[in-house]
Parts: structure tokens; sequence; C-alpha cells
């Protein structure tokens, strides 16, 4: 039997089992299964890249974004209009097959976005080209869930559950549950608080389907099977999604507002570039990057070119906008002085694990150029980097 046919024979399984206390450690078990099962799916055949044929396409840029979404919603359409870079749109489903790669200029930054073909039910499993689009998806920043505003709600409700079958987890964060496997010594369960959903046998029992027998196990929240058995995996991936609802200028009015006022939700027309501008509004603040400027001593910031940073991609401190210039460069830092939303006081004195915010100037004294530059214009006490860093940490922190 292959995997799809063992993870269907299970979900019949609980399909047919009653939900009830005594059900509970049984199913949770065979979450436990499907999940491992899935897992195994997941693994690219041998010699494979994972990604799929037409499908490897070069990272480009600060960011990159997929779009996500049946076939025929307008994912083409949106991505010529967008980057002007054409993919072709029609009206029948399928149009595109490949991943066709665009640039989005906004806010200083470029980011790609990634037309890919239309998904279906069954996609995690390998319908269409779903594997392959799914791979590149995870790949990317943030995803685009693009919908036809006019078709079933449900169809949000299947592609999420298509992208989750494969690991991603959309708009959740990581499960607050710390979990260490040990060689020895059994295992250790706490929590931090009481538990609703999970207890300690149905734990106990989980980690057993995984053949674990030593770890110790920390719920610092009311966490589910689902999160632990996510924790266990190690392997999924937690994005920010959109939702896209597009081609509004053929639905009513009260339609367009509900559709509008969900969560993560942006309503557009690609036919009537209604509202495009919103939707990059909601895309960028989704990416959460990071625009630092450099500014030379006694010069203005370049303000043309800034050093691009991200939390979720290799993080926002003073150390990591040092390394974005040149990986040896932070060994020269003495400091830098900040002006912007993350400095107290312009400019504030900051050293390498100071987390700068979005256009945010930096000016970085180097350690040899101490002499010329700090001369005379702060106080001896000023100039000393640990006291620097510890006052800034102290300090309470202002608007
Ligand atoms: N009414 C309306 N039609 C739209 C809108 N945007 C796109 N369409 C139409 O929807 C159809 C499908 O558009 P595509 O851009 O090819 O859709 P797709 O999601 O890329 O489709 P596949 O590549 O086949 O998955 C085309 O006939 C478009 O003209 C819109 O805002 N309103
Ligand atoms: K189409
Ligand atoms: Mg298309």
């Amino acid at each position: 039997m292959g995997i799809i046919e063992k993870i269907k024979e299970i979900e019949a399984e609980m399909a047919r089992t009653q939900k009830n206390k005594a059900t509970e450690y049984h199913l949770g078990q065979l979450k436990a299964k499907i999940a491992k099962l899935r897992t195994q799916l997941l693994e690219p055949p041998k010699g494979s890249s994972g990604a799929g044929e037409g499908f490897e396409v070069t990272k480009y840029g600060h960011g990159r974004v997929a779009l996500i979404g049946f076939p025929s919603v307008g994912k083409s359409t949106l991505l010529t209009l967008l980057t002007g870079t054409h993919s072709e749109a029609a009206s029948y489903e399928f149009t595109t097959l490949t991943c066709i790669p665009g640039i989005i200029h906004y806010n200083g930054t470029k980011i790609q976005l990634l037309d890919l073909p239309g998904i279906i039910e069954g996609a995690s499993e390998g319908k269409g080209r779903g594997r392959q689009v799914i791979a590149v998806s995870k790949s990317s920043d943030i995803v685009l869930m693009v919908l036809d505003a006019s078709k079933s709600e449900g169809h949000r409700q299947i592609l999420t559950k298509e992208l989750e079958a494969v690991g991603l987890r959309l708009n959740k964060r990581p499960p607050q549950i710390y979990f260490k496997r040990k060689k020895t010594g059994g295992i250790s369960f706490n929590s931090t608080g009481p538990l609703t959903h999970v207890d300690e046998k149905l734990c106990y029992q989980i980690l057993h389907e995984y053949k674990i027998h030593n770890a110790e196990l920390l719920f610092r929240e009311d966490a589910t099977v689902d999160d632990l058995i996510d924790v266990i995996e190690g392997n999924r991936k937690y994005m920010k999604c959109i939702y896209v609802y597009n081609k509004i200028d053929v639905i009513g009015i009260d339609d367009v507002d509900k559709l509008a006022r969900q969560p993560n939700s942006v309503v557009i027309s690609c036919n009537l570039k209604l509202n495009l501008d919103r939707l990059l509004a909601k895309m960028w603040e989704a990416m959460g990057l990071v625009r630092v400027y450099t500014k030379p001593q006694g010069q203005q910031p370049d303000f043309s070119d800034p050093v691009v940073l991200s939390a979720d991609r290799g993080g926002c401190s003073v150390e990591d906008f040092c390394n974005h210039i040149h990986r040896s460069l932070v060994k020269e830092v003495k400091y830098v002085l900040v002006w912007g939303m993350s400095a107290r006081h312009y400019p504030q004195h900051c050293g390498l694990s100071h987390v700068l915010q979005d256009e945010d100037v930096v000016q970085i004294v180097k350690k040899k150029e101490k002499e010329g530059e700090g001369k005379g214009r702060f106080k001896s006490h000023s100039n000393d980097p640990a006291r620097i860093s510890d006052r800034v940490k102290k300090a309470p922190l202002k608007n």
C-alpha cells in the first residue's frame, strides 16, 4: 500500500471513530501516524531536488511572495499588473503551467512575486502540479492566497487544508511548547498552567508513537495534540498569508464589505485596478522588512540604497546590519550612531545587539577611527561601549 492510501485509511478510521474521552488517546495516536506519513510524503525522491522541473526560480530581491490559488482566480492577471512582467492569462483553467517570477518595486525595495499554476483539492498528495507549487510556496516569505470573490468561501478552507497537510502554518505562531530529546532519564512532563486539551498520558502515547522514550516536555500554554505533533515533527513553516479576494467587480457591495472585514484579507479587482495599493501596503506590512540607511561620517545618508533586514530572515540587530555590508565588519565596529524609530535620542550610541527599525539611519564608528571621530564630542564615560550598551538595556523604552 502506498503512503497516500495509508493516510486515506487512517483518515477513514478517524472519521468512523466517535470523539469522546474514551477514544481521545486512540485519535491522538492516529493523528501522529498521519503526521509521520505526511512527513514521509514530503521527502523528495532520491536524486531529485524536490522542487520539480520548470519550477526552480532563483531568489532575487529582498523578499519572495508566492501567489497561491485555485485555477482562473486571476493570479497571472495580478502578476502582470503588479510587476509589469507578462504572464499569460485566459478564461480557461490551468493557463499557467510553470513558475513565473516578476519584481515589485515598493518602498525602495525589490520584492520577487511568483505566479504559479492553480492548485486544487488533493494538491498536497500530488494532484496537478500541487507538490511543486507547494514546494515553491514554502520557499517564499509570505503567501498571497488569491480567491475568486464570487466563488464559495469553502475554497479558502480547502487551500488552507492542503497547505497545512504539507506542514505550512498560516498566520499562526509556533506553539509554546518546549521539547528536547534526551539520551536517558525517561520523560519529564511539566506545564506552566492548566491543560484542557491534553494530559500526561496522551502526551506519553504520542511520544511513544514517535519511539521517543527520553525527553523533556514543558507546555507553556494550553496547547493541543496537533500542536504537540507539530513541535515533535519540527519541520513546520510558520508564514503570514494574505487572503486576496479578486473579481469584486462581479459581486454586490454587501458581499464585498463582508469579505473586506475578515482578518488578513484584502478585496481587489484586477479588471478595474481596484484597491491594488491597499494590497501592496498589506503585503509590505506582512513582510516586516526593515530598511536601514547608511550614513558615512560627515555626509548625508544614502536614501537610495537601503540595507534591507528582516526579523524572520537573519534578524534586525546592528550586528545583522554589519554582516549585511561585510562579513568582517563586525570586528572593526566600536559602536554605531543611530537616528530613527529605534533611537531614544538622536543620535543614540548603540552596540551590536541593538535592534533596528524600519527607516533608521546608522553611522558606523570603527575602532581605529575613534581618535578623529570621537575627540572632544562625547564625555569620556559615554565613549565606553560596554557602558553604552548597558545604559541602552536599562533605559525605559520611549515611543
Ligand atoms: N471579472 C473579473 N475577471 C477577472 C479579474 N481578474 C482576472 N479576471 C479574469 O479571470 C480569468 C482568469 O485569469 P488568470 O489571470 O488567467 O487566472 P489564473 O489564476 O492565473 O489562472 P490559471 O493560471 O489557469 O490558474 C481571465 O479571463 C481574466 O481576465 C477581475 O478582477 N474581474
Ligand atoms: K486561467
Ligand atoms: Mg495563471
